[in-house]
């Protein structure tokens, strides 16, 4: 259950950390929610918030059967030909996405004390490329970057595959997931990593409903708020400015 004050008491010692990427790391998910509007418009309907919970995090075609049929337009656009659809528009708009608030402090500060951090997203490979192209120097902290594509992960968030993959790839092999800690911002995210045993920090997107926080360790409306030693992780030097 969601502590909601935001401190936690009784969690860790963590000794391992893995970051989601969008919504979490990286703005994206404002790009994949402005293409399915236009997209859905030219069917005169409109994209909300539940639906986006539902699609957010997921493999790219689980989250697209997902907006074909909860849309109601399946018989008109493919799973597939709405990923080709959109694909053009996304790979304009992904060269652009900014790094979220408080993520690079927090991935700067948990490398410099050499605490083992790792990436685990549903992105595949190209739109990781895409997505990261001005934050190379960045995302080259991360030990091991898990992408959507992955022969290891056979089925996508709430899935446990990606974070149960990535846990193995750190330094002297497999991780107790209890000693790990999840960074996400989405359901299907914060589900996978309990799945995995883990535990799990949630950034959600303030227009998600909050019903969809209970699952989470501890909920923060940024990554700014996050403080280190609350999971027995090395305590920031200076507080934020
Ligand atoms: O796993 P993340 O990095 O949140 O992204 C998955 C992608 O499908 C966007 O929802
Ligand atoms: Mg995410």
């Amino acid at each position: 259950m969601a502590n909601p004050s935001g401190s936690v008491s009784g969690k860790g010692p963590i000794t391992h950390v893995i970051f989601d990427m969008d919504g979490l790391l990286l703005d994206t998910e404002k790009y994949y929610t402005e293409v399915q509007e236009i997209i859905l418009a030219r069917y005169n309907k409109s994209f909300d918030w539940s639906l986006k919970a539902k699609m957010m995090g997921k493999k790219a075609i689980e989250a697209a059967r997902v907006f074909v049929e909860e849309t109601g337009i399946s018989d008109s656009l493919t799973a597939e030909d709405f990923l080709v659809e959109r694909e053009a528009m996304l790979q304009k708009l992904f060269p652009s996405s900014e790094i979220m608030p408080g993520a690079s402090r927090l991935i700067r500060h948990l490398h410099a004390k050499g605490i083992p951090i790792c990436l685990a997203t549903g992105s595949h490979r190209r739109h990781f490329e895409l997505k990261t192209q001005r934050h190379g120097e960045l995302f080259s902290l991360m030990h091991h970057v898990v992408l959507g594509d992955d022969p290891d992960v056979k089925q996508g968030k709430p899935s446990p595959d990606i974070f149960l993959a990535a846990a193995k790839r750190f330094e002297g092999g497999s991780v107790d997931p209890h000693k790990i800690l999840v960074f996400e911002d989405a359901p299907s995210g914060v589900n996978a990593a309990k799945n995995a045993g883990m535990s799990v920090v949630m950034v959600p997107d303030p227009r998600l409903d909050s019903s969809f926080h209970d699952a989470a360790d501890q909920v923060l409306s940024s990554l700014l708020d996050f403080s280190p030693n609350d999971w027995g992780l090395p305590p920031y030097e200076v507080p934020a400015s």
